[in-house]
């Protein structure tokens, strides 16, 4: 409550000021009892030897540096030096309508910047102290206009704690460099089927996405770079396939990206009827695992020949779900149906790959467990791919540009915070396909390995 049009003095709120940003007193103040205890040579010498050291760590290892301390420092400097500071937040926050007059003074109440973060040179996060009366989406509603106001390329929200947001701030495009393709590795142990890596995010960390237990969906407009999601993924889990622990059922009606899995896929199928056949295959062996695990009292299955990771490929969905003969949009929609409700403990997942991620041409959308969207058509097909308000969110997938130096870019969104995250899937060139081929074929037939 306000009852008084004064302001609080000049002392007091440089005292509060100073509570709230200790590190802006207590460096300068370091400094000025050094200077009077020891003396300014000396406390020059100490401040160039900290700088050369530092200078020396950034030159000598550029990992570690960039790891560790740049990530301190750039956020030190976006906070004091940029649009984040004093007047340049405050009139951003008057420039997007969030500082509110008080009802009585009349005064400008400006939401207050409470920590930030740079993990990497392109992604800030800004945690912000809301004014009460605002809510998480009445920012998100804003991002548009603070993207414009920040000078950004995409600003996502994510509410942290009651009264807390925070601003993910993308300052440029994360992605500059095509990610290399996924190492094969040759030992089947090294796959971690929870966490199998299929690019970078937009903070340099892997991008790994959970295949056991779960049915994968990816939609993308043509040329957005679906392809390249699928092989990351399988030669993430070559030695899986080789070793026949991995089975690939691939359904590939416009027979053009996946032909090239026919030589390592247990069932490949083209045409409708035969994919249809497949994916009854495909429900039939699900069953008999389903008995497998009865007779032996068991709720869910664990990796092994008998009972082997099962991964049903579907590119372009709609060919089989939405569009053509209906008795194979029916029987499709009931297979995969069946699959997603009932695929999951015994290991028969799905990936399945969209250009139109719309509820009519797949239907079955919602059984998917892990959303990707690439580049996309239009603005509503985000909310369809990575569920409600992710576009309000940040996940501006509409707006990455029909270029191919932006293929395999995306979004994914984040399990518990719901946050979008810019992601790039790795590119598997021709002669990577080739070498995965090749990996696993050759494997097999060493005899080293019996496929199951
Ligand atoms: N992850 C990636 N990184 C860099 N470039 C990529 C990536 N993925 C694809 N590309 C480039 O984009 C082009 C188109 O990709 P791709 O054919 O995989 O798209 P798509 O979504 O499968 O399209 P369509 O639905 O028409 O088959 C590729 O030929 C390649 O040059």
């Amino acid at each position: 409550m306000k009852y008084s049009n004064r302001k609080t003095g000049v002392e007091w709120r440089a005292l509060l000021w100073t509570a709230r940003h200790p590190g802006m007193v207590v460096l300068p103040g370091a400094l000025g009892t050094s200077t009077v205890l020891l003396g300014t040579s000396t406390t020059g010498m100490l401040t160039g030897g900290t700088l050369t050291a530092l200078g020396s760590w950034y030159r000598a290892h550029p990992d570690s540096f960039d790891y560790f301390a740049a990530p301190v420092l750039r956020a030190w400097r976006r906070r004091w030096f940029s649009r984040y500071t004093g007047k340049w937040w405050r009139d951003t926050m008057l420039a997007v309508d969030l500082a509110p007059a008080h009802r009585k003074t009349g005064e400008h109440q400006v939401p207050r910047i409470t920590k930030l973060r740079s993990a990497a040179s392109s992604v800030d996060t800004v945690y912000v102290r809301m004014i009460p009366g605002q809510t998480a989406k009445l920012w998100e509603s804003k991002t548009e206009e603070l993207a414009v106001a920040l000078n950004a390329e995409r600003v996502g929200i994510e509410q942290v704690r009651p009264q807390i947001v925070a601003l993910v701030v993308q300052r440029r495009e994360s992605f500059t460099e095509v990610i290399e393709a996924p190492a094969l590795s040759w030992d089947a142990d090294a796959v971690d089927l929870d966490n199998v890596v299929i690019g970078e995010d937009e903070y340099g960390n892997d991008w790994r996405v959970p295949v056991i237990g779960q049915h994968i969906f990816g939609a993308g407009a043509t040329g957005s770079g679906k392809g390249s999601l699928v092989w990351s993924l399988l030669r993430a889990l070559a030695p899986l396939i080789r070793d026949g622990l991995v089975r690939l059922w691939v359904l590939d009606p416009k027979r053009m990206e996946l032909v090239k899995t026919e030589g390592i896929a247990y069932r490949y199928a083209a045409e409708p009827e035969d994919c249809v056949d497949v994916v009854e295959e495909f429900v039939q062996d699900l069953e008999r695992v389903q008995r497998v695990l009865a007779e032996q009292g068991k709720r869910k299955f664990s990796i092994s020949r008998e009972t082997p990771l099962n991964l049903l490929i579907v590119d372009e969905m709609g060919a089989l779900l939405g569009f053509g003969e209906i008795a194979v949009t029916r029987a499709m929609r009931k297979a995969m149906s069946y699959i997603g409700t009932q695929g999951r403990a015994t290991g028969h997942s799905m990936c399945g790959f969209v250009q139109e991620p719309s509820k009519d041409v797949v239907p079955v959308r919602d059984l998917f467990t892990v959303r990707i969207c690439l580049r996309v058509t239009s603005a509503a097909h985000v909310d369809m791919t990575l569920g409600e308000n992710a576009r309000l969110r940040g996940a501006l997938a509409d707006e990455i540009s029909n270029d191919v130096s932006t293929a395999g870019i995306g979004y994914v969104v984040q399990e518990k915070s719901r946050v979008p995250l810019r992601v790039r899937a790795s590119y598997v060139d021709d002669s990577e396909i080739q070498e995965l081929i090749e990996f696993v074929t050759s494997g097999r037939s060493s005899g080293l390995k019996v496929v199951a």
